[in-house]
């Protein structure tokens, strides 16, 4: 496929394939998400990223990157291994310093520049120490927020999880799901507006992974938050992006960012019906092409250095 044509074949595609899903038999009535989802978009926090580089010993790792994101998007990173994806999440979230340029994240809220984020690592971070509750309770201590507050927000968050009966357990006696969605728990109990995550379910099973996706996805219907995420997996980028930066190595290359067009299907679905929902879109034609195309993009960019077209 090659030129604008191609692109806009794909998106006729995309488009039939999208109006065949028929979800009516799967809507639930009554929504899955609360009011507050209405406001998601207009909360988080924006980014606008300029001239950005960052090294590694020394050794360059991102050139000159521009970047803008609006509040409330999901920014999937993906790219050949070694390209920089893990380096420019850490840039994006203040860990690491660039050697150039700049980072600016706005609330959409209040304006702060620096608007409160939360992380979810590879290895999820959580204290063996601390029990469940204990970990929920973490962020909210270290904002001093009154102890009630306490109670009942890591009460709510044990329900939403449905780790309810497991709070007095350490997180070696949860499965690996359940200590997953402690992590994701703890990262969002204190209202973060910006969320990073790298590659936070590589070390599940396909199953569980999906079954993660689609919580996460409910989780973020529910909140208010801005996310960005490194993942090797096309398709969950496909899943759980509104926007997808590719990026090559070798040298360090932008090779497109592109609007996930499955993304307010995706959302709908959840709203709707939730995760049985959210299933149908992953088997539907649509969801394959679309990953499909992605894959295929990521694939041409690397061989010409840079993705022209608009994509899907
Ligand atoms: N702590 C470090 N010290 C020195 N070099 C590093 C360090 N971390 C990463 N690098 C180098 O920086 C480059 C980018 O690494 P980074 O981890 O950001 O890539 P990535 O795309 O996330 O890789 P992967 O997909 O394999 O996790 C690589 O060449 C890597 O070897």
């Amino acid at each position: 496929m090659k030129g604008k044509n191609a692109a806009s074949n794909v998106q006729v595609e995309l488009q039939q394939a999208l109006d065949a899903i028929d979800l009516s038999a799967l809507a639930a009535g009554d929504s899955v998400v609360d009011k507050q989802a209405g406001d998601a978009a207009a909360s988080g926090a924006s980014l606008d990223v300029r001239g950005l580089c960052a090294s590694r010993s020394g050794e360059t790792v991102i050139e000159n990157l521009d970047l803008k994101l609006p509040a409330g998007a999901s920014l999937a990173l993906v790219g050949e291994s070694g390209c920089g994806k893990s380096t420019l999440l850490e840039s994006l979230a203040g860990l690491l310093k660039p050697t150039a340029g700049s980072v600016r994240w706005t609330s959409s809220l209040t304006g702060a520049r620096v608007p409160k984020a939360a992380f979810v690592w590879q290895n999820l971070g959580l204290f063996p120490w601390k029990t469940v509750e204990e970990n929920l309770a973490l962020p909210l201590r270290l904002e001093n927020r009154p102890s009630t507050e306490i109670s009942s927000r890591v009460a709510a968050m044990l329900d939403e999880l449905g780790l309810c009966g497991l709070q007095k357990r350490y997180p070696q006696a949860l499965s690996g799901g359940q200590r997953q969605r402690l992590a994701l728990g703890r990262a969002l109990v204190a209202d973060p507006q910006i969320l990073f995550l790298d590659e936070p379910f590589s070390a599940l099973d396909a199953l569980r992974r999906e079954h993660l996706q689609e919580f996460l996805i409910l989780m973020r219907l529910r909140r208010v938050v801005t996310s960005v995420f490194v993942t090797h997996d096309i398709a969950e980028a496909v899943f759980l992006a509104s926007h997808i930066l590719m990026l090559a190595a070798h040298p360090f290359r932008v090779l497109g960012l592109v609007r996930n067009p499955l993304r307010g299907a995706l959302d709908a679905a959840a709203r709707a019906g939730g995760m049985d929902a959210l299933r149908a879109i992953r088997e539907s034609d649509a969801f394959a092409l679309a990953a499909r195309e992605l894959h295929a993009a990521l694939r041409r960019g690397q061989r010409q250095g840079q993705v022209n077209e608009a994509l899907l």
